[in-house]
Parts: C-alpha cells; sequence; structure tokens
C-alpha cells in the first residue's frame, strides 16, 4: 500500500481516511497527499519529522526519492521510528507536470493568507495538517525538509535555502546536510512564506529547502546523485542518528538583495540558461523594470540564484547573493 501512496494520490483515489501497519508502526491516510507514519516506539534520536515534495509540480526527483523511502520502509528495509508526516505538495501540478497551475504555492505559507482558489486552499490544508502534526508529537524536537529542484543548471547542484526567522539552526543539521552530499547553503536574509519557513517560524523547526539538482520529467531524475540524501532521510525515519561531515565542505552565501518584478516591462539582462551562484562584476547591468529602473551590481560581485523574468508582477525575480561565514 505504501508503496503505491504516491500513484493513488496522483490518480485522485486516497480521499477517504485509511490506516494500516508498517514495519515498526502504522500509517494513517489523512486526505490527498497527506500521509502520517507513527512508530509503535521512537527511536532514540526521533523527531517529528516533516518530509515534502511536489509542492513545485514539475519537481519530481523529491517524489521519487520519498516513493523510494517508502518503498523500503514497505519491503522492511528500514524500520519506522520517528513520526514522520508526507505532503505532496501540489496534486493538481504534479499530475500536469508545471510548476504551478494558478499562482505558486510556496509564497502562500502565512495564517494570515485571505486568498482562495486551488493554491491558496491546498495551503492552508497543509498548514493545518502540519500544526495538527507537531501537536500530536509535541514531546519531540521538530524537523520540516522540503524537497525541491530547481528550474536551471547551479554551480552547486545540491544545495540549502535556509529561511529567515528567529530559531537558530542546531550545528547538527549543517553536519546531517554536509553528510548529505549538500553542497552549498544560502541564508535568506528576510521572511519569505514559503513552506520552510512556515515550520520555522510558526513551529521553531529545524527547517529547509533543500534543492536537489534539476526539475526534469518523471523518470529522467539520476537518483543515484540523491544517494546520501537518501540515507539521511532513511535514518530520520528510523528515529537513529543520522551520518555527519565537516559543514566546511558545504559553501555559504547570504541573499543581499531580492531582485522584484514591478512592471509587465520587466526583462533579466544575461541568458535564460545562466546556472545559479554565476557571479556577475561590479558594474554589471541585471535587469531592467519599466517602474523600477535599472538595477546594477555594486561594488562587491553579486552572484545570481532563482533567476526568473517570467515571474507574477510583485514576486522575485531573483535571489542576489554574497558569500558568507561558514558555522562556528
Ligand atoms: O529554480 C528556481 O528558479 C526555483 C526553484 C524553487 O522552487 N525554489 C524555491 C526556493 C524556496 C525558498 O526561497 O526558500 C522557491 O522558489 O519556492
Ligand atoms: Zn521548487
Amino acid at each position: 500500500m505504501l508503496a503505491e501512496w504516491i500513484d493513488l494520490s496522483l490518480d485522485g483515489r486516497t480521499s477517504a481516511e485509511r490506516s494500516g501497519r508498517v514495519h515498526g508502526g502504522r500509517f494513517t491516510i489523512h486526505g490527498p497527499g497527506i500521509l502520517e507514519l507513527i512508530p509503535d516506539r521512537p527511536g532514540d534520536s526521533a523527531r517529528a519529522c516533516v518530509l515534502s515534495a511536489g509542492i513545485h509540480g514539475n519537481e519530481t526527483a523529491p517524489i521519487e526519492l520519498l516513493g523510494d523511502c517508502l518503498a523500503r520502509l514497505e519491503a522492511g528495509l528500514i524500520r519506522l521510528g520517528a513520526p514522520t508526516l508526507v505532503i505532496l505538495g501540489n496534486l493538481e501540478a504534479i499530475r500536469q507536470g508545471q510548476r504551478f497551475i494558478t499562482t505558486n504555492l510556496n509564497r502562500l505559507f502565512r495564517r494570515d493568507l485571505g486568498e482562495r482558489g486551488m493554491e491558496p486552499d491546498r495551503a492552508r490544508k497543509l498548514m493545518v495538517s502540519v500544526d495538527a502534526f507537531f501537536a500530536r508529537h509535541a514531546g519531540l524536537s521538530r524537523l520540516h525538509y522540503d524537497l525541491h529542484t530547481a528550474i536551471r543548471d547551479s554551480r552547486y547542484p545540491r544545495f540549502v535555502v535556509d529561511p529567515f526567522a528567529e530559531t537558530p539552526t542546531q550545528p547538527e543539521q549543517w553536519r546531517w546536510l554536509a553528510a548529505a552530499d549538500l553542497q552549498a547553503v544560502l541564508h535568506q536574509h528576510q521572511h519569505s512564506w514559503t513552506f520552510s519557513h512556515y515550520a520555522k517560524h510558526y513551529h521553531a523547526a529545524q527547517a529547509f529547502t533543500l534543492e536537489l539538482g534539476r526539475a526534469l520529467p518523471f523518470g529522467h531524475n539520476d537518483l543515484a546523485a540523491l544517494a546520501p540524501m537518501g540515507r539521511l532521510l532513511s535514518a530520520l525515519l528510523e528515529g537513529r542518528a543520522p551520518a555527519e561531515d565537516d559543514p566546511a565542505r558545504m559553501v555559504y552565501f547570504r541573499v543581499a538583495h531580492e531582485l522584484i518584478r514591478k512592471d509587465h516591462d520587466f526583462t533579466l539582462c544575461f541568458p535564460d540558461h545562466t546556472p545559479n551562484f554565476t557571479e556577475f562584476a561590479p558594474g554589471t547591468r541585471l535587469a531592467e523594470d519599466a517602474t523600477a529602473g535599472p538595477f546594477t551590481v555594486g561594488e562587491s560581485p553579486l552572484r545570481v540564484v532563482f533567476p526568473n523574468a517570467q515571474v507574477e508582477i510583485g514576486a522575485r525575480a531573483a535571489l542576489l547573493v554574497t558569500p558568507s561565514a561558514p558555522p562556528d
């Protein structure tokens, strides 16, 4: 059953609440794309884990990776040892292989959200599910990994986006993520209302967006490159201590500036296929916007991450980032 849960969710065949046994515990399907795993006995290092994928429908590798973990659990290759909420974010967008249907789901995770429609309704459903899950497992430390892939290539194909919030990051997170072969870390400089930000800001969880390569259709992903990440997810599911490595293996950046599209008449002044973390020298013009005017790199070089000139007006068209110090 677990191994088919993703296909059943995408076929729209899991609307009724269902439950059953897994190796080391039980599962409950709370609704389409929302699966809770509850261990009989939490492991010594168990956290209350939220593992999400498909918040953007065209980002398939993380869905395949989670499917692989569930298949291993069902086959008895791993034994459940931590309460885990597994989420498939934007089901209709996954079915259509699109980033989103009407609006970007990953900008809607705020409790005062007023919008109506498919993605806002889904954001509300996921926020309520996360709230209830963390409340049910209140005695455990909270963790949320929101798994994504990026639209374009990257100088660092696998990287961490660290949401801005008050909660300090536990140093072990950097050691785990280094061992999972993440290559870079990007610290956000302001609230961003993404799903991982929601868990960090409202629940003080250890929470990150993890970019795990480039967005490709189902069946075209290189899951071998994600094997270390798969081992981290298995350790979390089993409630045991994950492998650790030296955080200095990763390169650290912070957001210096967020480029916002202010006008229909907006262009980025570099080729569309420019890889994430490409560096631009002082004086380089990066964007033209009929309302905001041009944006030019100032005295220090800037690297560009997530450039996208097609975003909605008022949305982020790129992050401009600069090196930052590694954690102590
Ligand atoms: O490749 C891109 O341009 C976008 C990849 C993506 O979906 N990234 C996330 C990052 C979330 C964050 O900023 O924390 C997003 O844009 O939602
Ligand atoms: Zn994404």
